[in-house]
């Protein structure tokens, strides 16, 4: 089936959009993609409501129709008619994700979804796992896991988007079991969970500090110094010692990284929150049943040159983008939604004690028919 996945990630930076041939299980073609970025005045009415406060009512009307523009404009440059799209995997927005309360919200009106493009939709993916004791991410492991399908493992996928989560895929993770209805993972061939901070607190800082939206390519980083003193006391922080399954709400490290590099000149600061997030990952890699042979870096943060030679060296080996696979490390999350959609209407496992902690492999998602 084609379907279309669509991610409103917790950078606030836009929505990703992209078109997967796929029956839930194999991936048999990965489509066009693109990404439109929220004009600044959405993007504060987003951030505006994280946590749950203010017009969420309204801003999520308003984040449904963009997203139904995106989704236009993707069949539009594909030469693609709605209906040959079977289904659309909407992540929509987190606005507060609490598991340990059995709570997450994404915000995204699946009805008015549907009722806009005349595409069937999926959303709420996050819910019955969370529901029933896991932590309702990451979900991209199972589609990491369809793609590496003849990679060398262990392999490494890390996504640095707003907050960093890592897919570590063993021997036993990949191989004729597929990843059907008998689950994934139960021989201890996969494991997920999120890392610490992606880029969400350098985009902050540089808000602040330079009003830009971020630091593009790490270009200000890398005229900064990186405090390693700082780097060591934040990696005492009691969540890096945690076992996974984990998983963050983007501001989880918001003061306590913010108090670790208050006063600092711009681009150390810049530096120094590059150097955190690639900490949080050696951190996470201590985790890990068996080392990684390669590592992938797929999110935003692979275009953050700091970031990447900060994980070269702290992991003692070479990070490469998911390009060197043939990826799209830009799409990818969309990508995993669309696969996820596909997987959920079928009723297929979409999370699985080593991804999420659920108690055993579930399904979830809401369909909403036209
Ligand atoms: N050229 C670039 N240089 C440096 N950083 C970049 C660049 N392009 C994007 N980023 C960073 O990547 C982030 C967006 O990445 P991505 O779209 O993968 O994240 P997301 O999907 O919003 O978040 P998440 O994966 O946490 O849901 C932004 O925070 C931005 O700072
Ligand atoms: C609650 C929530 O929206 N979490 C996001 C966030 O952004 C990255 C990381 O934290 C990841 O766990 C998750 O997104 C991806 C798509 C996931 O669920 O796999």
């Amino acid at each position: 089936m084609l379907a279309l996945g669509l991610m409103s990630g917790t950078s606030l930076d836009g929505v990703d959009a992209a078109l997967v041939e796929t029956d839930g299980e194999a991936v048999e073609r990965l489509g066009p993609s693109l990404t439109v970025p929220y004009p600044p005045e959405r993007r504060e009415a987003l951030r505006a409501i994280l946590g749950g406060v203010g017009d969420v009512a309204g801003v999520e009307r308003d984040l449904t129709l963009f997203h139904a523009e995106v989704v236009k404009r993707l069949l539009r440059e594909a030469g693609v008619d709605a209906a040959q799209v079977g289904l659309i995997g909407f992540h929509g927005h987190t606005i507060a994700h609490r598991p340990e309360e059995r709570r997450t919200w994404q915000i995204g009106d699946g009805a008015l979804l549907a009722a806009a493009t005349g595409i069937t939709v999926v959303n709420e993916f996050r819910s019955d796992d969370v529901a029933q004791g896991g932590q309702g991410a990451p979900l991209v492991p199972v589609f990491h896991r369809a793609l590496a399908q003849g990679l060398k493992t262990p392999l490494a996928v890390l996504n640095l988007g707003g907050v960093g989560n890592i897919t570590w895929i063993g021997k036993a993770g990949i191989g004729k079991a597929g990843i059907g209805k008998a689950g994934i993972g139960a021989d201890g061939g996969l494991l997920a969970f999120d890392t610490g901070p992606g880029n969400a607190l350098i985009d902050d800082w540089m808000l602040r500090h330079t009003g830009k939206a971020l630091d593009d390519g790490g270009s200000l980083a890398a005229t900064g110094r990186m405090n390693t003193g700082k780097i060591a006391e934040f990696l005492t922080h009691p969540y890096f010692a945690r076992t996974p399954p984990k998983s963050l709400d983007r501001d989880d490290f918001a003061a306590f990284a913010a108090a670790l590099v208050a006063g600092m000149e711009a681009a150390d600061g810049a530096a120094t929150l590059a150097g955190f997030t690639a900490a949080a990952v050696s951190a996470a890699a201590r985790h890990f049943p068996a080392a990684a042979e390669r590592w992938l870096i797929c999110g935003g943060g692979r275009h953050n040159k700091v970031i990447m030679m900060a994980l070269t060296s702290q992991l003692g080996l070479p990070v490469e983008p998911v390009e060197a696979v043939g990826w799209d490390g830009d799409a990818m999350e969309a990508q995993a939604f669309a696969f996820l959609a596909v997987r959920a209407a079928r009723g297929l496992p979409i999370t699985y004690p080593e991804t999420t902690g659920a108690p055993r492999p579930l399904g979830g998602g809401r369909v909403h028919r036209v």
